[in-house]
């Protein structure tokens, strides 16, 4: 049977992040894909519009649908708005005995907050302990650990400082430093170096939903943790260099890069 991939994330209207990038990326590496939305943001190449979060018991709902009678081989959650649905969401996978992939997805690009200042301490104590990979960029990793990154040479006190909140696995993306795209991927015992070359695209908008759902669908299809981030990150980087414009701001990745390869 085909490997289902649960994602639990907000919905972009703009079909560049969130939701529409997931279901894109699931499609892409030939899983099965469905989503649990948590919130609904007005979104586009400029930035975030609105936003509405759902109630938690349409997100329990969502959830138990799938997952009862569908099931699922991995999980990866992004944008869950708010300290209720943090929790309602790190309890509903404590109780799911699949990998799961926590994008601790915090402000978009553009700056706008996607997830309450209120809700900090629930991802610290409640969502990254039941991570089994836990994939938060170098703002994400200032606002829930206070390190604060700039050289490569810092990763490694940021992927301890995240570790110590207990996820199997941290992935540390430094996409947002200069110079070439390294991330730090350990449990803290092994140590794997991710490098892919910059590619100078300013369409980036989706990268770590992107990667997160690449990461989720290779542990559906039964690769370890280390096989499945090195693949991801092939593909992530496969998508970055193909982004294209579109409206008048940063325009998304291109997902289906890897789909056209195949096909000629
Ligand atoms: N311009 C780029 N060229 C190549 N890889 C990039 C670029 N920007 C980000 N990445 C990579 O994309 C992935 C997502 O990282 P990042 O953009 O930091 O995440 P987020 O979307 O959460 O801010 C990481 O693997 C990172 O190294
Ligand atoms: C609904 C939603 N979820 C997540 C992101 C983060 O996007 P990115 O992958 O660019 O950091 C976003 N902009 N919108």
């Amino acid at each position: 049977m085909k490997p289902r991939v649960l994602t639990v994330a907000g919905s972009d209207s703009g079909g560049g992040a969130g939701i529409q990038a997931d279901l894109k990326t699931m499609l892409a590496l030939g899983v099965h894909g469905m989503s649990v939305v948590t919130a609904v943001t007005a979104q586009n190449s400029l930035g975030v519009q609105g936003a509405w979060e759902l109630p938690a018991e349409a997100v329990r709902a969502q959830y138990r649908s799938v997952v009862d009678d569908i099931g699922v081989q991995a999980v990866k959650t992004g944008m869950l708005a708010s300290a209720e649905l943090v929790e309602t969401v790190a309890g509903l996978i404590g109780g799911t005995d699949v990998p799961t992939v926590v994008d601790p997805v915090g402000i978009s690009k553009h700056g706008d907050s996607l997830l309450a200042d209120s809700a900090l301490d629930a991802v610290r104590t409640k969502l990254l302990p039941v991570a089994t990979v836990a994939t938060p960029n170098l703002d994400e990793v200032a606002q829930l650990t206070g390190v604060r990154v700039d050289s490569e040479g810092q990763l490694r006190e940021a992927a301890a400082a995240v570790l110590s909140y207990g996820p199997r696995w941290v992935l540390i993306k430094g996409g947002h430093l200069p110079g070439d795209a390294v991330d730090l991927l350990t449990d803290g015992s092994e140590e794997h170096w991710l490098r892919a070359p910059r590619h100078d695209n300013r369409h980036t908008h989706g990268t770590g939903c992107t990667l997160a759902s690449a990461i989720a669908s290779q542990l559906a299809m039964g690769r370890s943790v280390p096989e499945a981030v090195t693949e991801a990150k092939a593909y992530v980087t496969g998508a970055i260099a193909a982004g294209f414009a579109l409206g008048k701001g940063i325009g998304p990745v291109d997902h289906g890069w890897a789909l056209r390869r195949e096909a000629f």
